[in-house]
């Protein structure tokens, strides 16, 4: 299978890592100097310093036209902010013909700035319905840091599509030795857990830099997987997705796990510093600070109640301070589990 990965951080990386000892990879980067160094140093400096190259892997950059016109799978492993444009230019270049796609990214697209009151950002699968309707395309989820893939670690994975040439496809790249890609056909329940559970492992960073303990860890962790099932069955999506991969599964690995950017934006807050040295200091993209405020509004307008998430928001846009924030969560009316 000959697959092409678009964009070279650290997810796209690992997956064309781990899949090129089984097939034909071409991992393309935007920026030339940097496919380049990648070449020439034998593995990705900037992302996934450290893990070499397996043998076979293709680096490239430039001109994507021919690799997409020659690819079986066409991957996009860039953040949310570049799926819409990725999806357009794949509808333009593909003219039709029928090839596998899939992107990597986890969020809700932001809410522009200046956007006209009432207007919110959109799962992937519904930006593709929006530019690219036509492709077949599909996500590729589930609790799976970087890192860990690179190094042949273990690895649990879903393919989401409707399309059951997508999920096969996802699955006879990447199922080996070391990754499982299970596969769902709940899209929207896929895409809502790899979106909330960002902007939870926020709040549980923040709770854990405050130390405030174990029991508010799982407090968190368990109400938050609560407020993000109620907003994906609300959205259309099943709710028995959020008990698998891309729910629990991804939420406990994200809150828990100190690999997690999301987590380590709370961990950050939490020691004082300002969202934007935050961000600025992690170097990778942290979903989560871009999508909680388009999740807090799609919940609104549905009239889901996500108190976790109305909390983070606030933190985030500077209206609540860190040390109100265990006020506002525990100091809700009593309710019935
Ligand atoms: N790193 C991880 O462990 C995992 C990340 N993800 C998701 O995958 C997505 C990408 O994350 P990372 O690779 O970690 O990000 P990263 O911060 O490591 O790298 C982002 C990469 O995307 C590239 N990029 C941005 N806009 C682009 C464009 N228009 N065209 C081509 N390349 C572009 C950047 O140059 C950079 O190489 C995110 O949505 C993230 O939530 C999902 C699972 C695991
Ligand atoms: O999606 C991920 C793990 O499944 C990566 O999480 P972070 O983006 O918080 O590092």
């Amino acid at each position: 299978m000959k697959i092409l990965v678009i964009g070279a951080g650290a997810w796209g990386t690992a997956l064309a890592m781990n899949a090129a000892s089984r097939h034909t990879v071409q991992l393309w980067a935007r920026d030339g100097a940097q496919a380049a160094q990648m070449q020439a140093a034998g593995e990705n400096t900037r992302y996934l310093p450290g893990i070499p190259f397996p043998a076979g892997l293709q680096v490239a950059s430039g001109d994507v036209q021919p690799l997409v016109a020659g690819a079986d799978l066409i991957v996009l492993g860039t953040p949310m902010a570049a799926l819409r444009s990725g999806l357009a230019m794949l509808h333009g270049s593909l003219q039709g013909r029928q090839v596998p796609v899939a992107w990597l990214s986890k969020g809700f697209e932001a809410v522009p700035e200046g956007a006209p009151a009432g207007s919110h950002g959109l799962l992937g699968n519904e930006v593709c319905a929006q530019v690219a309707a036509q492709l077949h395309a599909g996500v590729l989820s589930g609790p799976s840091f970087a890192q860990e893939v690179a190094r042949h670690q273990p690895t649990a994975l879903v393919a989401a599509s409707e399309h059951a040439d997508v999920r096969d496809a996802l699955v006879t790249a990447f199922h080996g030795n070391n990754l499982r890609v299970y596969a769902n056909d709940d899209i929207t329940g896929v895409e809502v857990g790899g979106a909330v559970k960002n902007v939870l492992a926020i709040a549980t960073g923040l709770c854990d830099g405050l130390n405030l303990g174990l029991n508010a860890r799982a407090a968190l962790v368990t109400r938050g997987l609560a407020e993000m099932t109620r907003l994906g069955v609300a959205l259309g999506a099943q709710h028995d997705t959020f008990m698998g991969l891309s729910g629990l599964g991804d939420l406990v690995l994200t809150a828990t796990g100190d690999l997690s950017r999301n987590r380590k934006i709370g961990l950050l807050l939490a020691q004082g510093k300002s969202l934007h040295d935050a961000v600025q200091s992690l170097g990778h993209v942290a979903e989560g600070v871009y999508s909680a405020r388009t999740v807090l509004q799609r919940a609104q307008k549905l009239g889901v109640e996500m108190p976790i998430t109305e909390t983070t928001v606030a933190l985030l846009d500077g209206s609540m301070p860190v040390r109100d924030v265990v006020q506002a969560l525990m100091g809700r009316e009593p309710r019935a589990e």
